[in-house]
Formats: C-alpha cells, structure tokens, sequence
C-alpha cells in the first residue's frame, strides 16, 4: 500500500520522503562591508568556543570592550576592497553558490539528490537549509564542510551547528559528514595543474612557491588538534607531485589573530625574510581554502604582494583559489560521489 494512502487515511499530514540532500558549508560572510553587519557577522564568529577557546571570563570583556568595536570598521575596509561589487556580496558567498548550483548539474544521473549551500556564520544557516532539505523530502543529508584539512575551528564547528539542527527535528534525517580528503589524488593533482596552469601565463617564474594555510594557536594543536600535520601532508604530496625541492615548495601559515603563538612559520613573516635574503620572485597558493575570500584576495594578492615589493622583492602572483574551476568542481565532486555511496 501506499505509505502515504495509509497516512491521509489516519489524517497525517502529507511528508516528502525518499531523496539524499547534499550541503555545501564554508565558514560565513558578512551581509555587507557596514559596521553593523561586520560586527553582527564577528560577533557570532568570535563567540564560537570552538574559534576562540580562552575562557569566556577573559574572553568577553575583550571582545565586547575592543574587538567588537574596533574590528568591524577595520575588517569592513578590508572587505569592501575584494567585495564582488556586481552581485553585492563576498566572493566566498559568491563561489559556494556557485559551486552547489554546477555540482546539482554534474548529478543529474542522481535525480534524488538534491544539492544546497550554507555557511556557518551569517546567512543562508545551516538550520535553515537543513529545514528546507528535510520538508522536500531529504531523508539522508551529506554534509560537506568545504575544508579540505580538518580543524576544530572549521570542521567540527560545521558538525556541530548541524547536530544542534537535529535538536529540534521530530523526524530526523540521517545526517553523514564529509572528513577531510587532504591528501586525496584528485585534489593533490587538482593543485598541482592549477599551480603549473598559473605559472604558464606568467612570463617570469617564481624561485619559491609558498602553500599558505590558515593558521589555528599552537595550544590547539598541542591539544590534539590534527590540523598541522594535514596541511603539511598536501604539502609534501604537491611537492612531490611537482618533482620539486623543500626549499622551492614550502608550507607557511598565515591570518594570525590575538596575542598567542600560531602554527609556524608565519606566511607574512616568511615573505619579508625570503625578499630580505634576496629572492626576487615569489608565487602564493592557499590550498587550504576551497574558496578565494577576504584571507586570500586581501591579505595575500594584496597585502603580502605589498610587503613583499617593500621588502626588495619584485615579482609577486597569488594562485587563485580551485572555486568553482572545471579543476575545482571535479575535487568537490569526486568527494561527494565517493561519500554518497551506499547512498545512491
Ligand atoms: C582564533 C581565531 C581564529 C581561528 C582559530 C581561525 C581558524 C580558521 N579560519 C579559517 C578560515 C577563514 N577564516 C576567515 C576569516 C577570519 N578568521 C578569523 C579568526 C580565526 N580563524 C577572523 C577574526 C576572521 C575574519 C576576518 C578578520 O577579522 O580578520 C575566512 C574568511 C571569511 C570571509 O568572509 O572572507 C576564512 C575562509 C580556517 C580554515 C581556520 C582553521 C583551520
Ligand atoms: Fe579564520
Ligand atoms: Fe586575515
């Protein structure tokens, strides 16, 4: 019998069933570069314990006495210099769109699968995608934190806000988590092609290339956080699938934030000392961010490319991000295919 047949008999409201939601989640965006919608977007970043772990006791005071009133105009600055000024938003918001929207057509063979988009802080939320998933009908839902490298900041936060979605659900979806795939073939061979893809359209070529990752404090890593080896591991396998040397290749951190000790060494720090000691070209790539945002556009292909040129260097280029590359698509959905089975 029709399972819904039985239901309108009972007088049970009609439910959707039967289809597998896919959620592409990145770490957020301000609303827009004004300071009431950077401190809204700061506010509910930096009041995640899984971003800042100090106690809220320390915590609060500074971030209500300084950062929330001072980091807003300055980052929204910052913001409005890479703003995607054609469609009014972050180009990280821009990309994700992008990128669930071109993954939704690659899986036409897969007409129960439905593709969507969140972000962690700001807007479209994790709960409210999920919500929709589950009224049309999503039974199982993969969710995709779009880091290639698991961190407690970015990954486990991710998970967590899902969970809390699952709180307040009557009937629940099965919810799967996509792990990292750091070292995944297909996205190790998706950086190395876009590395050598950029250099050809260069009429120069960099002595080094900096793989420039997020940083996370050292204390989180010395609590176990895998992070750093994750990061250094897709170094090495670029490396080693570019047929390159340590010194040409090397790994670097960067987006330091508060007074503590980051993973090193730091990527800022790095290109002073690299133009200090005389090397004079220089390319940049940040395999660890799936999408170009306020982290690459500004504070690499503008801000290090700057104190590079300062400090004696002459030649600078940031790689782009994969985004929504034909490159980038492939990685994104090679993952998501793989971890849909059993599935579809
Ligand atoms: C203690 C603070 C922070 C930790 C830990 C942290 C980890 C972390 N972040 C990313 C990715 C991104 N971070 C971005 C911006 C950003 N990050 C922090 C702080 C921490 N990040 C702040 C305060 C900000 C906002 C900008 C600023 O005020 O400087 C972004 C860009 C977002 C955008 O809209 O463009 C990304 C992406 C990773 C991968 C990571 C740990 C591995
Ligand atoms: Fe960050
Ligand atoms: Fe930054």
């Amino acid at each position: 019998m029709n399972p819904n047949a039985e239901m309108i008999a009972v007088n049970h409201p009609p439910v959707q069933f039967g289809k597998v939601g896919v959620l592409l989640v990145n770490l957020g965006t301000p609303d827009g570069t004004d300071y009431k919608s950077m401190r809204r977007y700061l506010q509910e970043f930096l009041t995640d314990r899984r971003v800042i772990e100090w106690s809220r006791f320390l915590w609060y005071p500074i971030l209500y006495g300084i950062v929330l009133n001072t980091r807003p105009g300055k980052v929204g600055k910052a913001y409005a210099s890479i703003w995607n000024n054609d469609l009014d938003e972050s180009y990280l918001r821009t990309y994700t769109r992008n990128q669930a929207e071109q993954m939704a057509k690659s899986f036409a063979d897969l007409p129960n699968v439905r593709v969507d988009w969140a972000m962690r802080y700001g807007q479209p939320s994790i709960k409210s995608k999920m919500d929709e998933l589950q009224k049309d009908g999503c039974e199982k839902i993969l969710l995709f934190p779009l880091y290639p490298q698991y961190a407690a900041a970015t990954t486990a936060t991710v998970n967590d806000e899902a969970f809390k979605a699952l709180l307040k659900m009557r009937w629940q979806p099965a919810l799967r988590t996509v792990p990292r795939y750091h070292d995944d073939p297909v996205y190790i061979e998706a950086l190395a092609n876009s590395i050598t893809g950029h250099l050809a359209t260069l009429d120069w070529e960099p002595e080094v290339i900096l793989t420039s990752f997020h940083g996370i404090p050292k204390s989180y890593f010395m609590k176990g956080d895998p992070y750093h080896c994750q990061c250094y591991k897709t170094g090495r396998l670029v490396r080693e699938k570019l047929g390159w040397s340590k010194e040409k290749l090397q790994v670097t951190f960067q987006s330091r934030f508060g007074p503590e000790e980051w993973l090193q060494p730091y990527t800022d720090k790095t290109v002073e000392k690299l133009a200090q000691e005389g090397v004079k070209r220089i390319a940049v790539i940040n395999p660890g961010f799936v999408s170009d945002c306020l982290e690459t556009l500004e504070e690499i292909a503008v801000e290090a490319a700057e104190s590079f040129h300062e400090h004696g260097g002459e030649k600078f280029t940031h790689i782009p991000c994969l985004n929504d590359t034909p490159g980038g698509m492939a990685v994104l959905e090679h993952v998501v295919r793989r971890e849909l089975m059993g599935w579809v």
